[in-house]
C-alpha cells in the first residue's frame, strides 16, 4: 500500500489551480504558468525526443551504436538499492562522521578507496578503528585505509550514466569511474552539465558517418556527441538569431582538432548539405595541417597554432562563407627542434613527394640533408606516407584555387627556408666576425629567393646603424659574430615561413565559429611559447567560468526559478599578473627586451623584483620562475625569452627581401614593413601583441553563445583501450570539469524537461491525468510518489532537482515502485 503525504508542492499547485480556476471555465485543465515577458531560450527538442531512432529504417547497426551511447534506459531497469544514503549532506563529510560510517557498513554501500599504487578501488567498509577503516574489495581481499581517503561510490545502477550530473556523488573517483566505464564501451562522449567531455578513443569508433549526422539532425537520439553540441548551437542560432561558438579545449593530442573537424562536418551537412562546402572545408584543413601541424613527442599530428574558424550562415541557415583566424604559430619550430620531434609536415612531404622536375627546380635533397630537419633525428612518422600526403596537398592547393605560379612560389619559399638552414658561417677576423660560406646552401637559398648570393651574405652578416644625426659619420656597418649571424639567418627563415602561412590562410579564407583552444602545458621545462599558450588558456578559462555561470543563472531566471546563488573562483588575479601595466609580466618583459644591456638573467631578476609579492608568481632557482595557473603551477625557463619576445627582422633582411625578384619575397617584405610602420606594433613584444589579439578574440566570443567541449587524452601512448586514471584526473581538473560540477551542484544540477519526465514516468500514474500537458503530468508523478518538496523546484519548462542524488533517488524510487506495481498486476 502506498500512502501519500501532502507536500508543499501540492499546496503550491493548489494555489496555482485556484488562481487558474478563478479565471478559466471549470471544465478546462489547469493552465501552465505563463512565461515571463523576456525572450525565452527555446529548449532544444533534442533533449525531449524519444530514443526511437532507426536511421532510414535500415541502419540497425547505427541504432545499436546510438543506443550503446546511452545507458539510461537499460541500466535503470536493474534492481535498485532503495535504501539510499543519499539524503546525507555534503559528500566529503559523508564518511567522516562515525554515524555515517555505520550507515555505510550496515547498508553494505560501496565506497572508493585509494590504494597504494594510486589506483582507485571500490569496496564495502567492514569495520573501522580510530582513523582507519577496513575495506573489503571482494575475493576476501580486505585493505586497511585511512578513513579520510574514503569516498562514497555511486550505486551500480548509475554506472555509465551519460551526464555526470546524474551521479549521486560527484567526487573524483566517481567521475573517473563513470568516464572509464563509458570509455570501455566506446562511449567516448559524456556530459558534465553544460559541457561535453570527449575522451580520445585513438581508434575509429564509427560514430561519425552520414547515418549519425542524420540521426542528430532528425533529433532521433540524445546521446552526448559532438554532433549534438553542434546541432544545439545551430538550432539556437536559427531560433534566437544569436551567434554561437564552440570552444574546444584539452591538452596536446587530446582530440581538439579532430573534434573541431567533426563539428564542422556536421555544420556543413546541416548548413548546406552540399558536397562542395564539405569538400572545401576538408581541403582547408588539409592545407592548414600540412603547414601548421607537426609531430611532437605527444602527438604525431599536433597543431602548432590556435585557431578561430568562423562559419557564416545565411538567414535560412545555409553556409555562406568561412573565415579562419590563427594565433601563435610556433615559428621557432622551423629552425629549432626538440629530440624526437619534427618540423612542420610540409617540409617532409615536399622532400619525399616532389617529382623529379620539381626537385631540380628547387635543388631539392632528401630531408636528412637539411639541418633544420635532421637536427632532431626524427624524419618519419609511423604509418604516415609523406609522399602520398604531398600529392593530397597539391590537390588541396588546386582546389582552393591557388594558381600554378603561386604554388610554384610557395614551394620555392619552402625550399629556400630549408636551404637557409644549411648556410654556415666562417670567422673572418680576430674579432670573431663572420661571413657565410660560399657554397651550395647560400647559392641555392639566394636563387630560390631571387637575389644575389652576395646580397644575402651581406644581409645575414652585417647590420647598418645610422650614426648620430649631429655627427658627420653617416652610417656605420656593424659586422656580426657567429651567434648574431646564425640568429639573423634563423629569423629570416622563421619570418618567411610565418608569412607564407599567413598568405595561405588569406587565400583559403573564403570559407566556418569553431575556436580550437590551445593545448595547455605543464611540462618540467617550459619556454616562452608555452607561457603565451598558457596565458591564452587562462583568458579562455575566464570566458568559460563567466559563461557557464551566466548561462546557469539565466536559465533559472527564464524558467521562473529564483533564489539560486552560484559562486565561482575568478582567475582575474592571474590574468593581472600577465596584463597589468606597468608591472605585469608582459610589460616588464617588453621593457627589458628594449634595454640594450638586458639578457635572460637580468629579465628574471627584474621579474622577481617586481612580482615576488604576487601570490600567482614564484621566483625559482637561476633563470626560472613559476606561475600559479588555474590548472596548476607551471615552471618557466627564461632562456631565449627576450629574443623570442622581440621577434624582429633587421632592416637589412627586409630590404633584401624587397629587392628579390620573386613576387613572394616582395609581398612578405611589404608586410613586414607595414608591421614596423604600424604606430602600435613596432615597440610591442610578442606577449603584448598576443594580449591585444586575445582581447579581440574574447570580444568576438563575448558576442556569441558558447558551447564548451573538453577533450581528454586517456593515455600518453596514443593507443586505444588504455585509461590512465591519473592522467585523466589531471586533465579533468585542468578543463574545469570539477568546477562545472561544483557550480552546478550549488544550483540545480539535475534538470529534466517536463516533457521528457512525463514521457518517461507518466505511465506510472495510478490515475489517468486528464490534462495531457507535461507540467501537470510531472507534478502528478511527484505528488503520487510523495517526493519531498525541498528536493526540487518546478520551472515553466523543466523540473529542477537540488543535487544529482535527488533525481536518482526519485527516479530510482519511481522505477522500484513501477516494478512493484507490475508485479502486482501480474499476480
Ligand atoms: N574522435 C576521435 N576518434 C578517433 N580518433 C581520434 C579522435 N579524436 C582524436 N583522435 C586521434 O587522436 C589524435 C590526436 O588528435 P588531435 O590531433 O585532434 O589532438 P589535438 O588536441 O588537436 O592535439 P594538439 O593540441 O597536439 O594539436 C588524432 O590524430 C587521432 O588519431
Amino acid at each position: 500500500m502506498f500512502s501519500f503525504a501532502r507536500s508543499s508542492l501540492e499546496e503550491m499547485l493548489d494555489s496555482l489551480r485556484q488562481r487558474d480556476d478563478g479565471e478559466k471555465p471549470k471544465d478546462m485543465p489547469p493552465a501552465l504558468p505563463c512565461r515571463p515577458p523576456s525572450r525565452a531560450r527555446v529548449i532544444s527538442g533534442r533533449w525531449a525526443a524519444q530514443p526511437t531512432f532507426n536511421a532510414d529504417g535500415e541502419n540497425c547497426g547505427v541504432e545499436d551504436k546510438v543506443k550503446r551511447n546511452t545507458l539510461w534506459g537499460n541500466k535503470r531497469r536493474k534492481d535498485v538499492n532503495v535504501d539510499s544514503p543519499y539524503n546525507l549532506g555534503e559528500e566529503k563529510r559523508v564518511l567522516e562522521g562515525s554515524d555515517n560510517i555505520v550507515h555505510f557498513i550496515q547498508n553494505k554501500l560501496r565506497v572508493w578507496c585509494r590504494q597504494s599504487r594510486g589506483v582507485w578501488a571500490s569496496g564495502t567498509i567492514e569495520a573501522t578503528s580510530g582513523e582507519e577503516s577496513f575495506v573489503s574489495l571482494g575475493n576476501e581481499n580486505v585493505v586497511k585505509v585511512s578513513t579520510s581517503y574514503l569516498f562514497p561510490a555511486n550505486p551500480e545502477i548509475l554506472d555509465g550514466v551519460d551526464d555526470l550530473m546524474l551521479l549521486s556523488y560527484l567526487n573524483e573517483p566517481s567521475v573517473l569511474h563513470n568516464l572509464k566505464y563509458r570509455y570501455s564501451c566506446d562511449m567516448i562522449y559524456s556530459k558534465a552539465g553544460a559541457m561535453l567531455i570527449a575522451v580520445n578513443p585513438f581508434k575509429d569508433v564509427e560514430i561519425y558517418g552520414r547515418d549519425f549526422v542524420t540521426a542528430y539532425k532528425q533529433k532521433a537520439t540524445d546521446s552526448p556527441h559532438v554532433f549534438a553540441v553542434a546541432d544545439t548551437a545551430y538550432n539556437e542560432m536559427m531560433n534566437d538569431g544569436v551567434s554561437q561558438s564552440l570552444i574546444i579545449s584539452g591538452e596536446y593530442g587530446a582530440g581538439k582538432t579532430e573534434t573541431a573537424k567533426f563539428a564542422m562536418k556536421y555544420l556543413a551537412a546541416v548548413g548546406g548539405g552540399n558536397v562542395e562546402i564539405e569538400g572545401q572545408l576538408l581541403q582547408a584543413s588539409c592545407i592548414l595541417e600540412a603547414f601548421g601541424n607537426a609531430k611532437t613527442s605527444r602527438n604525431d599530428n599536433a597543431s602548432r597554432f590556435g585557431e578561430l574558424v568562423e562559419i557564416h550562415f545565411t538567414e535560412v541557415g545555409e553556409i555562406s562563407g568561412v573565415k579562419i583566424q590563427t594565433f601563435l604559430l610556433e615559428k621557432s619550430r622551423v629552425v629549432e627542434l626538440d629530440p624526437a620531434e619534427r618540423s612542420y609536415h610540409i617540409f617532409y612531404q615536399l622532400c619525399a613527394g616532389a617529382p623529379q622536375t620539381l626537385r631540380e627546380r628547387l635543388y631539392l635533397k632528401k630531408a636528412d640533408e637539411y639541418n633544420y630537419l635532421s637536427q632532431s633525428n626524427c624524419l618519419v612518422i609511423n604509418d604516415v606516407d609523406d609522399a602520398q600526403e604531398f600529392h593530397k596537398l597539391m590537390e588541396a592547393l588546386d582546389n582552393v584555387r591557388i594558381s600554378k605560379e603561386e604554388k610554384d612560389q610557395v614551394l620555392k619559399m619552402l625550399a629556400a627556408v630549408l636551404w637557409l638552414g644549411n648556410i654556415s658561417f666562417q670567422v673572418i677576423d680576430n674579432e670573431n666576425h663572420v661571413e657565410a660560406s660560399i657554397d651550395e646552401a647560400l647559392i641555392s637559398a639566394a636563387r630560390l629567393l631571387g637575389c644575389a648570393s652576395n646580397d644575402l651574405n651581406q644581409a645575414l652578416c652585417a647590420h647598418t646603424i645610422d650614426a648620430d644625426k649631429d655627427s658627420d659619420k653617416g652610417s656605420i656597418v656593424q659586422k656580426f659574430t657567429l651567434q648574431q649571424a646564425s640568429d639573423a639567418r634563423d629569423a629570416l627563415a622563421k619570418w618567411i615561413y610565418a608569412c607564407l602561412f599567413d598568405w595561405l590562410l588569406e587565400k583559403i579564407n573564403k570559407l566556418i565559429d569553431v575556436a580550437n583552444d590551445f593545448s595547455s602545458s605543464h611540462l618540467q621545462k617550459n619556454s616562452f611559447e608555452q607561457l603565451c599558450i598558457n596565458y591564452a588558456n587562462e583568458r579562455l578559462q575566464q570566458h568559460f567560468n563567466r559563461h557557464l555561470l551566466k548561462l546557469e543563472q539565466q536559465e533559472y531566471e527564464l524558467d521562473g526559478i529564483d533564489g539560486v546563488k552560484v559562486d565561482f573562483v575568478d582567475n582575474q588575479e592571474c590574468l593581472d599578473l600577465f596584463e597589468k601595466k606597468p608591472n605585469g609580466l608582459f610589460s616588464l618583459l617588453d621593457e627589458e627586451s628594449k634595454s640594450p644591456d638586458a639578457n635572460d638573467s637580468t629579465l628574471v631578476t627584474k621579474l622577481k623584483q617586481h612580482l615576488s609579492g604576487n601570490p600567482f608568481f614564484k621566483g625559482d632557482k637561476g633563470r626560472a620562475f613559476a606561475v600559479r595557473h588555474f590548472a596548476g603551477e607551471v615552471l618557466y625557463d627564461t632562456n631565449g625569452f627576450l629574443k623570442k619576445n622581440l621577434d624582429t627582422l633587421n632592416t637589412e633582411l627586409i630590404e633584401l627581401l624587397s629587392s628579390c625578384e620573386g613576387q613572394f619575397p616582395q609581398t612578405f617584405a611589404i608586410k613586414m614593413l607595414n608591421q614596423s610602420l604600424n604606430p602600435d606594433a613596432p615597440k610591442q613584444g610578442v606577449g603584448i601583441q598576443l594580449k591585444g589579439q586575445l582581447f579581440k578574440l574574447m570580444h568576438q566570443l563575448e558576442n556569441t553563445k558558447p558551447h564548451f567541449i573538453c577533450c581528454i587524452k586517456p593515455n600518453r601512448k596514443q593507443l586505444p583501450s588504455i585509461y590512465d586514471e591519473d592522467l585523466v584526473l589531471q586533465q579533468l581538473r585542468c578543463c574545469g570539469v570539477f568546477e562545472v560540477v561544483r557550480i552546478s551542484r550549488s544550483g540545480y544540477p539535475a534538470q529534466i524537461t517536463h516533457q521528457k519526465f512525463a514521457e518517461r514516468y507518466g505511465s506510472l500514474l495510478l490515475e489517468t491525468n486528464e490534462s495531457q500537458d507535461p507540467l501537470s503530468i510531472s507534478v502528478a508523478v511527484l505528488k503520487q510518489f510523495n517526493v519531498l518538496p525541498e528536493m526540487y523546484q518546478i520551472g515553466y519548462t523543466k523540473l529542477y532537482l537540488r543535487t544529482g542524488q535527488d533525481l536518482c533517488d526519485t527516479v530510482d524510487m519511481i522505477l522500484f515502485l513501477a516494478f512493484l506495481l507490475r508485479l502486482r498486476l501480474e499476480i
